[in-house]
């Protein structure tokens, strides 16, 4: 449904995309992941045909995206959301059927089939600026779904939006690929990436990985230490400043230590721990995807 090879995009000395490749086939749930200003928002828009590449070649569903045939075929949630915030959920709704051309018949049915696949049937006669964060999502995909698209762009569809809110939404996602629908969804979540069948890493314009979840987290380092005391700040130091640890990161699990052989990471962590005066748990740990996307941007750093 997305072929992608080559693409190649430049803002001034900026290069945003240095040569991304993507194949995403029917009924997938594709993830788009790295940091702020990785270049996600920059390949789903040229994927949208909204801003024309520097190089390279993009095909949706065969076509050229900025082709009218390609347009009728693609939903795009933009980040933030398009929506009117004086306008009611079935006023919104009814400006993108409009857009795309529905016929008033066929864009009727259309309205009452979004608003009961998202939910939003009760809500149909409120300002879409009164809707709660994860409503406004819903109401977005309502509109990108108005026309029926076999192909779904959705950029950073969930940020802000509450963990249960979340997980309705990924609910709608997943009922969309059983439907066949191939989606591209940039997320800053892991939670969501891991419920994604394939991943795209990317860096600095870069590709650093691709993959299914899996394949990408086995990319991690061999090396995976969890420390767990007080003051995290104090012993991310201690275990970054180790020769045998190429990066230490904080976060909710504690300190993560990632390298390539363990035991002689968690030796000379022990060392600088009792040369600090800290004290913490020094034990091995099942790497998580994030472990492998963490070591990927250190390894493209050094590049
Ligand atoms: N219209 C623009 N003009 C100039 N620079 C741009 C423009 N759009 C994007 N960039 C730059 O291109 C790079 C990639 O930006 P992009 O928005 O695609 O990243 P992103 O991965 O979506 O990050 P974020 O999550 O912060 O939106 C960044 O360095 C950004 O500053």
């Amino acid at each position: 449904m997305i072929e992608v090879r080559g693409l190649r995009k430049r803002f001034g000395a900026v290069e945003a995309l240095a040569g991304i490749d993507l194949h995403v086939p029917a009924g997938t749930l594709f993830g788009l992941l790295g940091p702020d200003g990785a270049g996600k928002t920059t390949t789903l828009r040229c994927l949208a045909g909204v801003l024309a590449p520097d190089g390279g070649q993009v095909r949706v569903a065969g076509q050229d995206p900025v082709s009218p045939g390609a347009r009728r075929r693609l939903g795009y949630v933009t980040q933030p959301p398009g929506l009117y915030g004086d306008l009611t959920v079935q006023e919104n709704i009814v400006f993108f059927g409009r857009v795309y051309g529905l016929e008033p018949g066929v864009l009727r049915e259309r309205i009452r089939e979004v608003l009961d696949f998202t939910g939003l049937g009760p809500f149909a006669g409120r300002l879409a600026d009164h809707l709660s964060g994860g409503m406004r999502q819903k109401l977005a995909l309502a509109c990108a779904l108005v026309h029926e698209p076999d192909v779904l762009l959705l950029d950073e569809p969930t940020t802000g939006v509450d963990p249960l809110a979340r997980r309705d939404f990924w609910t709608l996602l997943d009922r969309l690929r059983a439907r066949g629908v191939a989606a591209v969804v940039s997320t800053p979540y892991q939670d969501e990436a891991r419920r994604c069948d394939r991943l795209a890493f990317l860096w600095r314009g870069r590709l650093l990985a691709e993959g299914a979840p899996e394949e990408v987290r086995q990319l991690a380092p061999p090396g995976v230490l969890r420390l767990t005391g007080a003051p995290l700040a104090a012993l991310r130091q201690v275990a970054a400043g180790c020769p045998s640890v190429r990066v230490a990161y904080a976060d909710a699990r504690g300190v993560t230590a990632l390298g390539d052989d363990p035991e002689r990471m968690r030796i000379e962590i022990e060392e600088g721990l009792g040369r600090a005066g800290l004290s913490a748990a020094v034990a091995p740990a099942t790497a998580v995807l994030e472990d492998a996307l963490i070591a990927l941007t250190v390894a493209g750093e050094g590049a």
